[in-house]
């Protein structure tokens, strides 16, 4: 496997350690290991079926592994072993919020709405769990207000301002997929996992959708783990880049590293190590001197 050195002060918000998740008689993760840097955007990418969204679903609570361990430090030192703990508990306490590669959002109620409805805990809590929030208390009564400005802070941020009264199902796909990040956003995370953000997204859906994720890194500083298919995406956007295949770990690295790697370029054309030496010479008279997976 290829490894890039990493020179920088090591400081991880995550940490995946010989993770393997099997599926009866197939092994989807074996044996698999990487770390987030805090504050990166870090991409993970391979093929179809290498194993991408299992990661996610272990790292975010849906699965638990087979094997291995994942750690969660948050920026206060606390840290968590999120194999252990269910997935409510993984956004709640870890402070882990995830989208899903098909939008899950509830398309009849307003965009508005739809931030509200992610700072329920938040707002259950003011609420004495009803009985508060039906007497009008005070403090109900600030936590609504609270709620509303976070909402519209991450409308403003998204560019979504001007639909917060829209039924979310009116908007358009690219503006559907940054609602879902203002959402996840609403819930104050410290890791943001993204399972495919840029999938149907026309290419200036996908700049908007960058100039959102790089905002909310240099805002916030809130760190990104993202799955992704597309390549512009992935290079413009990443610290990080560790590539799956079949379910173990064949590059980690800069941008720049893993697109000249071998290995990823054999992975992604699907062809035998040994041809991708005749593959990338190809490449390069193609490009005129340019080898890589491009963007
Ligand atoms: N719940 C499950 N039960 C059985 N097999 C599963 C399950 N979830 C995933 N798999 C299998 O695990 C392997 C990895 O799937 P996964 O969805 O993680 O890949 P991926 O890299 O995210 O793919 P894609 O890029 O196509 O979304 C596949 O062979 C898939 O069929």
């Amino acid at each position: 496997m290829a490894l890039e050195t990493r020179t920088m002060t090591k400081d991880p918000i995550l940490k995946v350690e010989h993770l393997s998740m099997r599926f009866g008689g197939l092994m989807a993760i074996n044996d698999f290991s990487f770390e987030a840097e805090r504050g990166d955007i870090t991409a993970l990418i391979g093929p179809n079926g290498a194993g991408k969204t299992t990661v996610f679903n272990c790292i975010t609570g849906f699965y638990k592994p087979t094997m291995g361990m994942i750690t969660m430090k948050q920026n206060s030192g606390k840290e968590f072993l999120l194999e252990r703990l269910p997935d409510f508990e993984i956004t709640k306490h870890a402070k882990v919020a995830r989208t899903f590669q098909n939008i899950r959002m509830f398309s009849g109620l307003t965009v508005l709405e739809n931030l509200l409805v992610a700072q329920h805990n938040k707002l259950m809590l003011a609420s004495g769990y009803t009985i508060l929030g039906l007497l009008g208390f005070p403090a109900y009564r600030q936590a609504s207000r609270e709620a509303i400005e976070v909402a519209k802070h991450w409308l403003e941020m998204a560019s979504l301002i001007d639909r917060a009264d829209d039924p979310a199902g009116d908007l358009p796909y690219g503006a559907q997929r940054r609602l879902e990040i203002a959402r996840a956003m609403c819930t104050g995370p410290e890791l943001l996992c993204l399972d495919e953000p840029a999938a149907g997204l026309n290419p200036r859906e996908s700049h908007a959708l960058n100039e959102l994720l790089q905002t909310i890194r240099r805002e916030t500083g809130t760190s990104i783990l993202l799955i992704e298919h597309d390549m512009s995406v992935v290079m413009e956007i990443s610290d990080h880049v560790v590539v799956l295949e079949y379910g173990q770990k064949i590059s980690d690295g800069n941008p720049d590293f893993v697109k000249n790697d071998p290995k990823v370029i054999a992975a992604y054309l699907g062809v035998e190590d040994e041809e991708v030496e005749e593959v990338i010479e190809q490449i390069e008279v193609i490009e005129g001197g340019q080898g890589g997976i491009n963007p």
